[in-house]
């Protein structure tokens, strides 16, 4: 993809099938004029619509519509860009689009993502934003739209910039000292150098926590509720789910197999998996299946939600059954198991666990935010950002770095190559996030899960 740059590209930039209007985008780093002409039949003014037909090779008008012409740079990509707006049937569409590749001399078929990777590589978007870009598209909530919005107009890239002129500085101060290797550390010392670390490693850490919960409200969490059969999973799923998804009867072992459903609680998104209930001994050799599958998405979890049955707590069967799943459960982190008591209506819960009874409703309120705090959720913060996981492991990378200096910066003869060496890393990593510093390889990837045509 990326020795391709130099070919125009076409694409049709609207949703595929039937719409009140469509659009097909040609990018070029050549001059379009000429195939302005030939579809339009004369020159159009900058930036401004035109009302006129677009014709084919045998000068039949294909459709009226309205013509934009972006002359380069001052484009989405840019380079020179002649948008066609016509009416947004999908043959429409499609002889528009064979139109301006059999006119314009050299164009092609864009690949997924290539109008956003020419803006990015003409500068007109960092890579944060444009990774907001396919997150805007992407976003299935209010709060991730707006979210992804704020992540587009810079928000993280500028929280991020803060960052790296500060680390700038600290940069230029120390490889400064390292030409008087006689005065460093008072010089660094008088220059309140560990001071400017420790400031920007606080800020930094602010900066994680912020990312974390944009990524959170991109990529949600995973909750698997698990527990013995008849303890009531599927009845909590549909309960959250509001909707009837999963089967419920008395019948212990009636769900076999997984059954998914993404949900979302103040925006953040849910993936919630009701699993066949587990039990040791079953002759049903679909259900044995069927509870393999239960650990594998126990394994996979971000939250377990395990569910026990107060009608029967207490009973020795029980009891066992319980005990058998606790200590398989021994290998999951305890911090993503939460015990949740259902059926408070046929029996009292211990104190100061999450009781809950699907039969009244009560409770469910109550357990909606201890996931959300589980999560690590902390309200809607203002200004929230869109991010990717991606982000948040640079920034982690960043912090190593920068503590590792601090380190280096402790010992007595504290070597200074080093710890200018680690500033550099901490400046590398943090320059992933808006592509300062990315391989060919990272933007091939980012750039091809975008929507064709953006
Ligand atoms: N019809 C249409 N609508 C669209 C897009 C598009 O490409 N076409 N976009 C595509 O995603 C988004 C808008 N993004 C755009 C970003 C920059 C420029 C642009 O012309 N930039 C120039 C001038 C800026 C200015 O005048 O302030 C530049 O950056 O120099 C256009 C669209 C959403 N709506
Ligand atoms: N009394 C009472 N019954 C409940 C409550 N919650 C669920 N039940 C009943 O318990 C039975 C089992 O519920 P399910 O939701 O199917 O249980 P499950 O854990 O998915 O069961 P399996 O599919 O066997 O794993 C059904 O008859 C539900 O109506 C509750 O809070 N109180
Ligand atoms: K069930």
């Amino acid at each position: 993809m990326l020795s391709r740059h130099a070919d125009p590209i076409a694409a049709i930039a609207t949703a595929p099938g039937r719409g009140a209007v469509g659009i097909v985008r040609v990018s070029s780093p050549q001059d379009l004029s000429p195939l302005i002409l030939a579809v339009c039949g004369k020159p159009l003014r900058p930036r401004e619509a035109t009302y006129l037909p677009f014709r084919d090779a045998a000068g039949v008008a294909i459709d009226q519509g309205l013509a934009l012409h972006f002359p380069a740079p001052h484009s989405y990509t840019g380079e020179h860009v002649l948008e066609l707006q016509a009416h947004g049937g999908a043959v429409v569409m499609q002889l528009l689009l064979a139109r301006v590749i059999e006119a314009g001399a050299g164009v092609r078929l864009a690949e997924p993502g290539e109008f956003t990777q020419r803006a990015f590589l003409n500068g007109k978007l960092d890579l944060a934003q444009a990774e907001a870009v396919a997150d805007l598209i992407d976003a299935s909530t209010e709060a991730a739209a707006r979210s992804a919005s704020r992540a587009l107009g810079g928000a993280l890239s500028h929280e991020v910039g803060a960052l790296r002129d500060q680390l700038i500085q600290l940069r230029m101060l120390v490889e400064a000292t390292l030409d008087f290797p006689e005065e460093e550390i008072d010089f660094l010392e008088k220059a309140d150098a560990f001071g400017r670390l420790d400031r920007l490693t606080a800020q930094l850490q602010a900066v994680q926590a912020r990312t974390r919960q944009g990524a959170l409200l991109r990529d949600g969490l995973k909750v698997v509720l698990a527990g013995q059969p008849n303890v009531g999973k599927s009845s909590l799923l549909n309960a959250l789910a509001g909707a009837e998804l999963a089967i419920v009867t008395p019948i212990p072992g009636t769900t076999r197999d997984k059954v998914s459903q993404t949900i979302q609680i103040e925006g953040v998104p849910l993936h919630i998996t009701d699993t066949a209930g587990l039990r040791d001994e079953t002759a049903d050799e679909v259900e044995r299946i069927g509870v393999s599958r239960s650990w594998d998405a126990i394994a996979d979890a971000d939250v377990v939600l395990f569910l026990h049955d107060l009608g029967r707590v207490g009973q020795p069967d029980y009891e066992a059954e319980d005990e058998r799943i606790r200590a398989r459960l021994a290998g999951v982190d305890a911090n993503r198991i939460v015990q949740v008591f259902n059926k408070t209506d046929l029996g009292a819960a211990p104190a100061g666990e999450i009781a809950l009874s699907l039969k009244t409703g009560n409770g469910l309120e109550a357990l909606r935010r201890r996931l959300l705090q589980t999560a690590g959720w902390q309200a809607v913060p203002e200004g929230l950002f869109i991010a990717r996981e991606r982000h948040v492991q640079a920034l982690a990378r960043t912090a190593e770095h920068l503590a590792l200096a601090r380190a280096i910066a402790e010992q007595r003869d504290a070597a200074l190559d080093l710890l200018a060496e680690e500033l550099r890393l901490a400046h590398d990593a943090l320059g992933e996030i808006t592509g300062a510093f990315s391989a060919d390889e990272l933007l091939g990837v980012i750039f091809s899960s975008f929507c064709i045509g953006k």
